[in-house]
């Protein structure tokens, strides 16, 4: 098939491995689709027992390689390879998008055309794929990553003829059901049977008691006496300089420009490290906590440089004892250095069975080469183990990667476009800007809010006069579970609302928000401060002022005890809608309320209201107190400061002031202004999908594209080189997830207005132009420019770019 002269596949795979170097002339990487994101494809064919490539990145041991699943996304966790190596686990991290190929090598269990191996050079192990077949060109390199419980295989036959979107549902639903299928253990004692016993025997180590199996010792052994003829090799490798490819660099390049560095940013903590502990082996045999940065730094991939070999000693620049030089014949100065290492460093704590030879450590090769399970060599058994979750309260040695507690828990895939929030309650959904200012309504505070003070007398009254009797059925069902860690049950007395007054039960119109308002704000707003009069939490001395977190039960999970106050009875209850209809359908709101179907929207709308005006009337009297528990409208993680909370004028629910400017584009009681439709006519749509893409964007990102508002910022986006570029950049990248693509436009969008309002203010033409260090001061002006920052009376019209915001400025931009 090939003509080529062939190399030997384990020097070739040697060579690529020091130099960091992919086959960027024979290999390339395609976007497949969105479920299985991107590949890499032969662009020429290779021999069975070829190495094609190698699986790059960040050599981590067990305890780093936890720490980071415990804070990688599901995303990145999926990059970490762990192996086991001279008696430990340990990991390539390829997290990273270092635009290496081998990380984006997707999985095959049934019919790969590659087998991950270890190689072992320069004292390193390097993971590579070694062709198990002939491998024709255009085909797909492929792996078992191991396993049985990756969801993209129960999926796998249904994938072919399901359509994009049902395919990302699917496979959503596969990952918050990540259990290990019942095959899985055939499977894995049907490869324990043909794969040779000491493997059984690592993997049983690994998971469970970290000795070295009899079996492994003498394959260790073997290895140890078979390394001699490898050095060689390796050290003639060395000599090379180790450079990336041209072509490969330009690729990295040009991602890397057009990347934002949000991505990276969650390597950050564990790249800022670079300190060497004193004792490699010391640490490493007591498995202390500060061992978690060495073995890392040591073998740690540069991030600038991808020369991996020369970029050691700089890795180590706090060597404390230097030790004596073996000198081997052509050696680059920079092993000569890293094999002067005291044997103290060598990342194996067993030498004499690792290389009993060496009295000073020294790098040894080991390859191992057999493509087959059957002819019987030692077959690193490698695992994804991005399938078995750590469970947290397990204790683990630094060695024991694999938790045999989560062992069929498998992954814990978490839907990653939902909001973080702890209280999935507020469905707001109508995105209708308004006038941030007009609407954020602050608190009310003691002695600020006189008719609070009058009414409280009332209110009181009222209490005393109802006692508990009209709200008794319901308070004692709502408090039926006695869960004391919500909002304090004190007793206060609270402004009335006068709600009956003048309103008829008529039903309302289609339950729009409006006419809801229409007829329960005039009530409220006799309660409710007078905005310009509000005063700010801050004023109060809100020492006593508490906000309660998310309460959860024994097993973890969340405790829905939220109590919400009764508008008319002032108590807490935690179902309300139940309480209202029991106690109080005799006002006007609720009868109204009640007349919708249940469950209907508008039902859902007015009683939604109710309990926010209950609420409100609640937190205004603690307020006023100074004392006592707020109600917010979704429940924080921690509990909270009081001040950090604000109130939305509309719903008059209480949210944190980060929340609020959120909430305030889209809740549902406000006001609706007329807005012009910016959507496109159906015409608009079918036009933008008859047009091709562009050379060189691809249709899935083109389609995304063509799904924009298409206006001003549209057209300028498109025809900016650069916001393609980042856009199918983040369109690979998370493309995958539907959820995803509104993130995706949104954010060309912003690099469209900012595009826009550099060219009308400055001499910037595109957003290359942006990044260049002598145009700073003109970005700089630009984006305050579009921010509608005013010097005279410092403060920004956007104070951030949310999607929602930027709503709001693309219809002012377009009105403009
Ligand atoms: C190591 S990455 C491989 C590169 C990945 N395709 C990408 O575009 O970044 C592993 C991820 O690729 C996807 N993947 C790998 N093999 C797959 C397969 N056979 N079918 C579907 N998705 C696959 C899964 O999303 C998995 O989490």
């Amino acid at each position: 098939m090939a003509t080529r002269r062939r190399k030997p596949p384990k020097q070739d795979a040697i060579e690529h491995a020091v130099k960091a170097l992919d086959k960027t002339a024979e290999l390339e990487v395609q976007y497949i689709n969105s479920f299985k994101g991107r590949g890499v494809f032969a662009k020429t064919p290779f021999r069975k027992g070829d190495f094609v490539v190698e699986y790059r990145g960040e050599l981590i041991n067990s305890k780093e390689s936890q720490r980071r699943r415990r804070t990688y996304h599901n995303k990145c966790a999926v990059f970490m390879f762990d192996f086991y190596w001279q008696e430990k686990t340990w990991c390539v991290d390829a997290a990273r998008e270092d635009g290496s190929l081998g990380r984006l090598v997707n999985d095959d269990h049934k019919h790969p055309n590659c087998k991950m191996k270890r190689v072992i050079t320069e004292g390193k192990p390097h993971l590579c794929l070694f062709a198990l077949k002939d491998i024709n060109e255009g085909e797909e390199i492929t792996y078992d990553y191991g396993g049985t419980d990756w969801p993209w295989r129960k999926q796998e036959d249904k994938q072919s003829d399901a359509t994009e979107s049902f395919e990302t549902d699917i496979f959503r639903t596969t990952e918050q059901t990540p259990q290990r299928s019942s095959s899985f253990k055939t499977q894995e004692d049907k490869q324990s049977d043909a794969t040779e016993s000491f493997e059984t025997d690592i993997f049983r180590t690994t998971e469970q008691t970290p000795q070295r199996s009899s079996s492994f010792k003498t394959q260790e052994d073997k290895q140890s006496d078979a390394t001699e003829s490898f050095e060689t090799d390796i050290f003639r490798t060395t000599e090379q300089t180790p450079q990336r490819s041209s072509s490969f660099k330009t690729q990295e390049d040009k991602q890397s420009d057009a990347t934002e560095s949000f991505e990276t940013d969650i390597f950050r903590t564990t790249e800022q490290t670079p300190q060497r502990s004193s004792s490699f082996k010391t640490q490493e045999d007591k498995q202390s906590d500060a061992t978690e940065s060495f073995e890392t730094d040591i073998f740690r991939t540069t991030e600038q440089t991808p020369q991996r070999s020369s970029s050691f000693k700089t890795q180590c620049p706090h060597d404390p004892e230097p030790l004596p030089s073996i000198n081997k014949v052509g050696m680059n100065p920079s092993l000569v250095d890293y094999t002067d290492s005291d044997e103290s460093q060598s990342p194996s704590t067993n030498h004499d069975q690792f290389n009993s030879s060496c009295q000073t450590w020294c790098p040894t090769s080991e390859f191992e080469i057999s493509l087959t399970h059957q002819d019987g060599d030692y077959i690193p058994r490698l695992r994804r183990t991005k399938s078995i979750q750590m469970n947290r309260k397990v204790e683990f040695a630094s060695d024991e990667l694999f938790d045999p507690t989560s062992g069929s828990s498998g992954e814990e895939y978490i839907p990653h476009s939902s909001e973080d929030s702890s209280e999935g309650t507020d469905t707001s959904e109508v995105i209708q800007p308004v006038n941030q200012k007009e609407s954020m309504l602050r608190f009310p505070i003691l002695g600020k809010y006189a008719d609070i003070g009058e009414l409280n007398d009332v209110s009181s009254k009222q209490i005393l006069n109802r006692g508990r009797s009209p709200s008794r059925r319901g308070g004692n069902s709502g408090m039926r579970r006695k869960r004391q860690c919500s909002s304090s049950s004190r007793r206060a007395s609270y402004p009335t609302t006068h709600a009956s007054s003048g309103h008829s039960t008529k039903r309302s119109g289609e339950g729009d928000p409006e006419s809801v308002l229409q007829k329960t704000t005039p009530d409220l707003e006799k309660d409710l401060p007078d905005s310009a009069s509000s005063l700010h939490t801050e004023d109060v001395a809100d020492g006593s002022l508490s906000i309660s977190a998310v309460c959860k039960k024994e097993n973890g999970s969340r405790m829905y005890n939220k109590k919400q106050y009764c508008l008319y009875c002032r108590e807490g209850f935690v179902k309300m809608a139940r309480h209202l209809e029991r106690a109080h359908k005799d006002k006007p709101e609720v009868a109204q309320a009640l007349s919708f179907p249940k469950g209907s929207k508008e039902r859902r709308m007015h009683m939604e209201y109710l309990r926010n005006r209950g609420n409100f009337a609640h937190n205004v009297d603690v307020l006023n107190a100074g004392v006592g528990n707020l109600v917010p409208r979704k429940q924080p993680r921690k509990d909270c400061q009081a001040q950090n909370f604000l109130h939305c004028i509309h719903c008059h629910g209480f949210f944190t002031k980060k929340v609020l400017w959120r909430h305030m584009m889209t809740c549902k009681f406000k006001p609706s202004v007329p807005q012009k439709n910016l959507a496109k006519t159906r015409g608009q749509a079918l036009c933008a999908f008859a047009v091709p893409p562009p050379p060189g964007v691809k249709v899935e990102f083109w389609k995304l594209l063509n799904n924009m508002v298409q206006d001003e910022v549209y057209s300028v986006l498109k025809s900016d080189v650069c916001i393609m570029e980042y856009g199918e950049h983040l369109y690979n990248r998370l493309g995958y997830d539907v959820g995803k693509h509104e993130y995706i436009r949104q954010k060309l969008r912003e690099l469209g207005r900012l595009l826009i309002c550099s060219r009308k203010t400055t001499s910037l033409k595109t957003i290359k132009d942006h990044v260049k260090p002598a145009n700073f001061m003109q970005v700089v002006e630009s984006v305050k420019h579009l921010a509608g920052y005013d010097s005279k009376n410092p403060c920004i019209q956007v104070p951030k770019s949310s999607s929602q915001n930027w709503t709001q400025l693309d219809k002012d931009f377009n009105a403009s």
